[in-house]
């Protein structure tokens, strides 16, 4: 499991742990692991030439002493004070006296051009908002250069609780984050500006919910359904699906691909495409008769490809058993309704749904993820899957929202986001909940659609076929 916490947290384990360490210690460990990271990126340290961009809180503090520990190994290493007389004052003085020099933000032109390395230590987890605009320029100066650029704690400019990018950031192409992650490093936009991430570990003492987890393979294998050796059909879990029409038929096949492959022991399809659905998949059980005369499942999908037809959806939602609703289900299904409900509600909305449900727009979604995720939550009292280029999964109750690390933008493609309800749908009538069923469908899909796509072009019906060697991989 990977965990992020937000400042506020991050600050209170700080100071427990300050106050039980000499002055400094801390910052001696995070620049002890930011310069250990910066040495493996360089290579060669000997005659390497370093920027340091260096604001005046303990961000710069962390980059003037990792910036000290270089020189002594032989870098070439220029400080670029933003804030001369607010500079950490130990940093600097650590620096100096390994033969670095210090310069001001007017001069910095061609130290970052000539730099093979550069060090973003503007702000850290101290910083609100883009940029200012005198550390703008700096930002832009080692975008244009060819340095390699490493950003200390997070990329100055990026909302380290939200992943929000609200003015000029800068791009890393590494982040050294201390002590945990941060869910911004997680959660795109700013996930894009961190590059790849190394965290360090300072010794804090952090509490056991995060604000938000990135499972991994061995979490995922521990969730995936398996047969016990007196299992059967019924006792695996059977998944409803209402969904297609008359005009989207292809959605409910591929629904239906997906539940097939999603750990239920049978697939019931309620709903006009049925001939389609059997043409494709003959062990599905088919029904022409609506949702409330299909016959027990444990768990419903309904909305994908559904069109106008307002009533599986008001019959799904009035049953006590779990169900997740997609696609044109969530435009049709009745606010009042969904917040009435005994049972779980996964609802999988992209962010131009997501859009429509809060009243607002796709950009400010894609821009607030975690917001948006925990705003649609909140007020459907509901589990909600946010897809895109980072899918979230936030429950209910505000705890811990999970980010999705698997996915390829190949899976920007039609119908993937059908298979995956499907999926999610298998694993709730499997019975996990929402939270999980969630998060592992988003999981496997993820890493089917990488399977499917392998560097091209691949159909959501590629993505359905590559389930089963995902799964594998993830239970091996
Ligand atoms: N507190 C601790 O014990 C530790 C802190 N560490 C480092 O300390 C950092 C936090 O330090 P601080 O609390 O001093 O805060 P920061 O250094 O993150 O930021 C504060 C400074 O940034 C400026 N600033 C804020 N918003 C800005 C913006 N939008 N544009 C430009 N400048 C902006 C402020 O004026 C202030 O000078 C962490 O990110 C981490 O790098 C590490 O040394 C580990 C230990
Ligand atoms: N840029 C992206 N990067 C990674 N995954 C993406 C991206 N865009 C979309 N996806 C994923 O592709 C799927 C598309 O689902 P959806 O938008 O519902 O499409 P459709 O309605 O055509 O099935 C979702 O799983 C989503 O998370
Ligand atoms: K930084």
């Amino acid at each position: 499991m990977r965990s992020a916490y937000r400042v506020e947290t991050v600050r209170t384990a700080e100071r427990e742990l300050m106050a039980r360490l000499p002055d400094g210690a801390l910052m001696q460990r995070a620049a002890a692991g930011l310069a250990a990271a910066c040495a493996d990126l360089l290579g060669r340290v000997y005659g390497s030439r370093v920027v340091l961009l260096v604001g005046s809180g303990d961000n710069g503090g962390d980059t003037l002493y990792a910036g000290a520990r270089l020189a002594k190994r032989g870098a070439g290493v220029t400080a670029v004070l933003l804030n001369p007389d607010r500079t950490h004052p130990g940093g600097l003085r650590a620096l100096r006296r390994a033969g670095g020099t210090a310069i001001p933000p007017h001069r910095a032109d061609r130290a970052v051009h000539r730099a093979d390395l550069v060090l973003d230590g503007i702000v850290g987890i101290g910083g609100k908002g883009g940029l200012r605009p005198d550390a703008a320029p700096l930002a832009e100066l080692a975008a244009a250069s060819r340095a390699a650029v490493v950003a200390v704690d997070l990329p100055s400019g990026i909302e380290p609780d939200t992943g929000e990018v609200r003015g000029t950031a800068v791009r890393a192409d590494l982040t050294v984050t201390f002590g945990t992650h941060k869910p911004g490093l997680l959660i795109d936009p700013a996930r894009e500006y961190a590059g790849s991430v190394r965290l360090v570990d300072i010794g804090l003492a952090l509490p056991a919910d995060p604000d938000l987890q990135a499972l991994q393979h061995a979490d995922v294998a521990a969730l995936l359904p398996r047969p016990a050796a007196e299992s059967d059909k019924y006792r695996r879990g059977v998944v409803g699906i209402a969904a297609g029409s008359a005009r989207y038929p292809g959605a409910a096949v591929l629904a239906v691909s997906g539940a097939l492959r999603g750990g239920a022991g049978a697939v019931r399809y309620v709903g006009p495409a049925g001939d389609a659905v059997i043409a494709r998949f003959p062990e599905t059980l088919v029904s022409d008769r609506g949702p409330k005369r299909a016959g027990r499942v444990q768990a419903w999908v309904v909305g994908p490809g559904a069109g106008d037809d307002a009533g599986p959806v008001a019959e799904v939602l009035a049953t006590d058993v779990p169900v997740l609703l997609d696609a044109d289900g969530l435009r049709l299904a009745d606010l009042d309704a969904v917040r009435a409900r005994s049972a779980p509600t996964l609802m999988t909305p992209h962010a131009g749904e997501a859009a429509a449900l809060l009243g607002t727009s796709r950009g400010e979604v894609e821009g607030a993820r975690l917001t948006a995720v925990r705003d649609l939550a909140r007020r459907y009292d509901a589990t909600v899957l946010l897809k895109g280029s980072t899918t979230l999964v936030a429950g209910p109750d505000g705890g811990t929202a999970r980010v999705n690390p698997t996915g390829t933008p190949w899976l920007a493609t039609a119908g993937s986001g059908d298979v995956l309800s499907g999926l999610a749908g298998s694993l709730l009538a499997a019975g996990l909940t929402a939270l999980d069923a969630g998060s592992v469908a988003a999981y496997v899909h993820g890493l089917a659609g990488r399977y499917a796509a392998d560097g091209a072009p691949a159909g959501a019906h590629d993505v359905a076929e590559a389930i089963p060697a995902a799964w594998r991989d993830i239970r091996d």
